[in-house]
């Protein structure tokens, strides 16, 4: 099962690149960069990953993030995620980034964005893996700052497919960027938000109603109101679902306590995806293995997972015919 697992074709819907930033290679870029961190090894940054709650994760990432400096090290961050991309079959990928973690300690909006975006493009060339690029605004920032980063993105909406909206959920409601998230709209862009992760089922049907989103990331809290469940099933509504994420940061004690399998029960769109999967344990195919150790996901199970994410994917249309095609060659083998 587990070669199974690895080698279904899949896409990654709700990955952030800050997130895939493993301890080896935030060493080697503070090395590269003259920057001494807080741990003295690998393994001693590795056993500080013990977190209760999202915050304790969100000041560890946002602390190792620092080692970012060069539009290189953006590509090398970007590469190394995409090394495991190609290593587990996943054909299409829409990935987030947080460009506010890096403006604000003067790294230029542009360095980080060519970083990026040219592994994306060697992606598609190299491996043909497809893209498309989400950059998320920091929810514990203004929504000044919000507007700010969206100005600053205005020269390059043809690197941009989307906005999302990521970090502490807690005290920070989707309302405080209604008006960023209309006028990005506006100009194009598609449009997630992270809601019901640690916040109330109120926030999945506020992202939907007042920020008008396409796909929710997270949003196992809507478990709590059942007409809201009723209502991402016949709307079509995603989920971006990160089962290895929720169990590392409690949103579950345990993978036999997620609902992930329950809502796919109940007709809700969900897919299968890592968060942040440096910090978490585990990349896309680790995430498919914990739910079939942990919650007896079985192969049709998977294979509904897996397309799911193609289906509710950004890919072009041409593209996602073609994804599914390879989908169904691969169960038809
Ligand atoms: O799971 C997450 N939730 C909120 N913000 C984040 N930023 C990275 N990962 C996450
Ligand atoms: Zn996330």
């Amino acid at each position: 099962m587990d070669q199974f697992l690895n080698d279904l074709p899949k896409a990654e819907l709700h990955l952030h690149l800050e997130g895939s930033l493993e301890p080896e290679l935030m060493f080697a870029l503070a090395e590269r960069n003259g920057i001494k961190l807080s741990y003295s090894s690998v393994d001693q940054l590795r056993q500080a990953y013990d977190f209760e709650n999202l915050q304790e994760f969100l000041d560890l990432y946002y602390q190792g993030a620092a080692v970012l400096q060069t539009e290189q090290d953006f590509y090398d961050l970007t590469w190394a995620y995409i090394e495991r991309c190609k290593a587990e079959n996943i054909l299409h990928i829409e990935p987030f980034f947080d460009p506010q973690t890096h403006t604000e300690r003067g790294i230029p909006f542009i360095t980080v964005l060519n970083g990026i975006s040219r592994a994306l493009t060697d992606a598609e060339v190299k491996y043909g893996i497809s893209s498309g690029l989400i950059m998320c605004f920091l929810r514990h920032l203004s929504e000044a700052e919000a507007f700010a980063t969206l100005e600053q993105a205005e020269p390059y909406l043809d690197k941009i497919i989307g906005i999302g909206l990521d970090s502490s959920e807690k005290g920070h409601p989707p309302a405080k960027f209604e008006r960023v998230f209309a006028k990005a709209r506006e100009m194009g862009l598609l449009a997630v938000a992270h809601a019901g992760e640690e916040g109330p089922a109120q926030n999945v049907t506020d992202a939907v109603d007042i920020l008008k989103v396409d796909r929710i990331d997270h949003g196992v809290r809507a478990i709590d109101d059942p007409e809201l469940i009723k209502r991402l099933a016949t709307e079509k509504i995603a989920l971006t679902v990160c089962p290895l994420s929720n169990t590392r940061l409690k949103v579950f004690d345990d993978m036999s306590q997620h609902n992930i399998l329950k809502m796919l029960e109940q007709g809700v769109k969900v897919t299968v995806n890592s968060d942040d999967p440096a910090y978490f344990g585990g990349y896309l195919t680790a995430n498919f293995i914990a739910l079939e150790k942990g919650l007896g996901m079985t192969k049709e199970q998977a294979v509904q997972l897996a397309r799911n994410s193609f289906e509710y994917s950004f890919a072009k249309p041409e593209r996602k015919l073609e994804l599914l095609d390879f989908l169904d060659r691969y169960c038809a083998l």
